[in-house]
């Protein structure tokens, strides 16, 4: 039952699923308790501490729908009726007399005693400003009744709920102008690796530009964490440990690199050693040597190094944890399925998520899935799913997770 294998032995490899399911099982088990009220603004990519419950209702009182007439329906027996108010948004009604109509714009409140809204192209305005209906009338139309999007007390989102901008206009319409949130995840990220250069500075022989470091960085942003940047560490046992002992106040340490096994791999030995792991190797490509544990207490997950691995584990796995350990319980990209419009020939023992984007209404992949080419997945407009054990023709079904999906 115990995935997780000794360095350099092929242990069995985990379902997607099942290291999924057990990553957000410890999510739950550290959530993020501590608040913060912020001003409604300042709330987007936040996630709600407390369910947002009306205090009022909405609308607050019957408004027209239409700018018209407002009316009783008793009223209209075929003879004009006089206009005996006008009433614009913003405005307080006087009752409705009986046996006449109100002027009435879309917002305004209905008068009391009126049942009815018509929309002026079905009158016709008399000479003596009377005001005739030409089609039938029917009570309640063109009203929007008191409470009818929400009453007070209702809730209306639900704690756990991500901050995007419908969710703040619905706070606003509600007269919110601050919001209950929790406090940011803080996660820091490590890129480890000799070979590894910051863009801006030459390359030296063996040496390769950091591409995990911003793209990650960027990414924890958009999902409303604080980054901390933890730079390169050296492929070296002691300085991992001692990084990993220095990165304590965080929530989680994101790495990359360092997880398979190379000689020059380190991340998992040293939470062997010093830590605890709880999961290595799945069944899932790229990303197979994808690692979880603890060092000290402090949750860490080791993305696997090449870059297209490292996108594609932090989308489906990262991402679900980091969201879970904030209450969200809709963590899980939504997919769809599509005809595949490439044919896979060889069953493979491991999930396979290729780039490729829908080309007229079928799932087409990059030329070159390498887990090493990052290009793959700027071209893509999304994952493409591929179960353990399948070939594929033109034309079977696939499952297709967009990209946008995962991205914030
Ligand atoms: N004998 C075996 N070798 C490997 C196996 C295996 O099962 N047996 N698994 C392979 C798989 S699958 C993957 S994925 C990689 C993962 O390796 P690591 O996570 O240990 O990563 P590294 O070895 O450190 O680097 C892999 C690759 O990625 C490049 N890299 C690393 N960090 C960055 C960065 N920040 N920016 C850009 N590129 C980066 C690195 O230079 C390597 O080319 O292991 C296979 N090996
Ligand atoms: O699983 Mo690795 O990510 O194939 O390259
Ligand atoms: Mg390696």
């Amino acid at each position: 039952m115990n995935p997780v294998g000794k360095p350099g032995k092929q242990g069995a490899l985990m379902p997607v699923e099942q290291a999924l399911a057990r990553l957000l099982a410890m999510a739950e088990a550290a959530p993020i308790v501590e608040r913060e009220r912020l001003p409604l603004a300042a709330t987007e990519g936040r996630v709600l501490a407390e369910a947002l419950v009306s205090s009022l209702d909405l609308p607050p009182w019957p408004n027209s729908a239409m700018d018209g007439y407002a009316l009783r329906v008793e009223d209209w027996k075929g003879e004009p009726l006089p206009v005996s108010q006008r009433i614009f948004a913003g405005q307080s009604p006087e009752p409705l007399q009986p046996g006449t109509c109100a002027r009435i714009f879309t917002g305004a409140p209905v008068p009391a005693g009126a049942d009815c809204v018509e929309m002026q192209e079905n009158t016709q305005v008399q000479d003596d400003q009377r005001v005739r209906f030409t089609e039938p009338l029917k009570v309640g139309q063109n009203i929007r009744p008191q409470g009818q999007e929400t009453t007070i007390g209702e809730q209306v989102l639900a704690a756990g709920t991500r901050l995007g901008p419908i969710e703040q206009g619905l706070a606003a319409s509600l007269g919110c102008a601050e919001l209950e949130v929790l406090r940011r995840v803080r996660v820091a990220v490590l890129s480890t690796g000799d070979e590894l250069v910051e863009p801006g500075r030459p390359l030296g022989p063996g040496q390769i530009y950091n591409s995990n470091r911003v793209l990650l960085c960027s990414w924890l942003k958009r999902l409303g964490c604080e980054v901390l940047d933890a730079g390169i560490l050296p492929d070296d046992l002691p300085a991992t440990r001692q990084r990993l002992a220095e990165l304590g106040d965080v929530d989680l340490i994101l790495s990359t690199g360092g997880v398979s096994v190379g000689e020059a791999d380190f991340l998992g030995i040293a939470l062997r050693e010093a830590g605890e792991l709880a999961l290595w190797k799945l069944a899932i490509k790229p990303g197979k040597p994808l690692t979880f544990g603890h060092f000290r207490g402090v949750p860490v997950i080791g993305l696997p190094g090449n870059p297209a691995s490292t996108l594609v584990t932090f989308a489906l796995l990262a991402r679900p944890y980091l969201l879970r350990r904030q209450g969200v319980q809709q963590v899980q990209p939504l997919s769809f399925q599509v005809p595949a419009g490439f044919v896979w020939p060889r069953p493979g023992n491991r999930r396979e998520y290729l780039r490729g984007r829908l080309e007229n209404g079928r799932a087409i992949i990059y030329r070159n899935q390498s887990s090493g080419v990052l290009r793959s997945a700027a071209w893509a407009e999304g994952l493409v799913e591929v179960l353990e054990g399948r070939t594929l023709e033109e034309g079977d079904v696939v499952n297709f997770i967009p990209l946008s999906e995962v991205l914030d």
